[in-house]
């Protein structure tokens, strides 16, 4: 899968994601009101308001990008329906071939990464039957439980040749509080890294290894670090735009080759249409704000690598 993300980029040549975060605060009433003739003011409404308001977006992006980032939370807040909107939302972006990013966060215990893992990226085996359950192309993990919690991921990784984005350093203003600690004179998120790193080492494509690393935007000098300890890992970097991350500084998140890492930006991107800079496309034409706010942000990355 890592290969089928870097040819996207390629393809596309823009190394980004769109975050599919969809709040209900940001679909437009006209979608909400259609949905709630339909289902009520239901939790199926509101999962019906959100699929419909992902799918605008995707129909008016997919060309221009090559993968997306449905964060599982903005499902789940809505139970049953919700996490069916999930489904519908990962097998829609496929058929229009993106790579998909669960934003899932997971880790746990071994017996328990071992289930998230089959959920959101292998095959249950129900008797004689085995089924895909999600079936994203990557997950994203949480490392803090250490090799017992990331080793299922990787293990399923292997089998079905997906991949992870395990958390380094994130983007939030209290990251450091546990990331930024040093152990030894190195801090934490260093000693993730290192480890991401070694467990990247067997499992690697061509240029790239399938499991990845997610540093935040907004800590660039971090992020330059970072880069150079994990050369051979993709960088998932979220943090961008509604977060305060710009171009400028994502330069040292990118190999020499132009590649390694790729940008997530959702508000930005899915709620463009109530920014001032898109305001004229109104809530009527949000698909067409969020390919504009797309264009915008391949411009002001590109425009960033080409002068570094
Ligand atoms: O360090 C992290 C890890 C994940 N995220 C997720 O990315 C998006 C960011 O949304 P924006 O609207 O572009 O700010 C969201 O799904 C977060 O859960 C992150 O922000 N930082």
């Amino acid at each position: 899968m890592i290969q089928k993300l870097i040819a996207n980029i390629k393809k596309t040549n823009a190394p980004i994601v769109v975050g599919l975060d969809p709040m209900l605060s940001y679909v437009p009433e006209q979608v909400q009101k259609k949905a709630y003739a339909e289902f009520g003011e239901t939790l199926e409404g509101a999962a019906e308001a959100i699929w419909q308001f992902n799918k605008e977006i995707i129909d008016h992006t997919y060309d221009l990008i090559p993968a997306v980032k449905p964060q599982v939370a903005m499902y789940e807040q809505f139970g049953v329906p919700g996490m069916a909107a999930f489904k519908k939302t990962v097998d829609y972006c496929k058929e229009k071939g993106l790579v998909v990013i669960g934003d899932i966060k997971r880790g746990d215990i071994g017996s328990t990464s071992a289930a998230y893992a089959t959920g959101h990226l292998g095959r249950v085996q129900i008797g004689s039957k085995s089924y895909v359950p999600f079936d994203e192309d990557f997950v994203t993990v949480n490392p803090y439980l250490g090799s017992d919690g990331v080793n299922p991921f990787i293990d399923v990784c292997k089998e079905e040749k997906k991949g992870l984005f395990i958390l380094v350093k994130t983007s939030n203003p209290s990251s450091g509080e546990f990331q930024d600690q040093l152990i030894d004179g190195k801090p934490l998120y260093e000693l993730v890294g290192e480890r991401v790193a070694q467990w990247g080492e067997s499992c690697m494509g061509e240029e790239y290894s399938y499991i990845g690393a997610v540093v935040g935007a907004t800590y660039p000098e971090m992020g330059k670090a970072l880069r150079k300890i994990m050369p051979k890992s993709y960088i998932l970097v979220p943090g961008y735009g509604a977060q305060g991350g710009k171009g400028k500084d994502l330069v040292h998140f990118f190999n020499e080759d132009g590649l390694g890492a790729i940008v997530n930006s959702s508000r930005g991107i899915i709620a463009a249409y109530k920014q001032e800079a898109y305001a004229k496309f109104g809530p009527e034409h949000f698909g067409e704000a969020s390919r504009a706010a797309v264009e915008a942000m391949v411009a002001d990355i590109s425009s960033a690598l080409e002068s570094r």
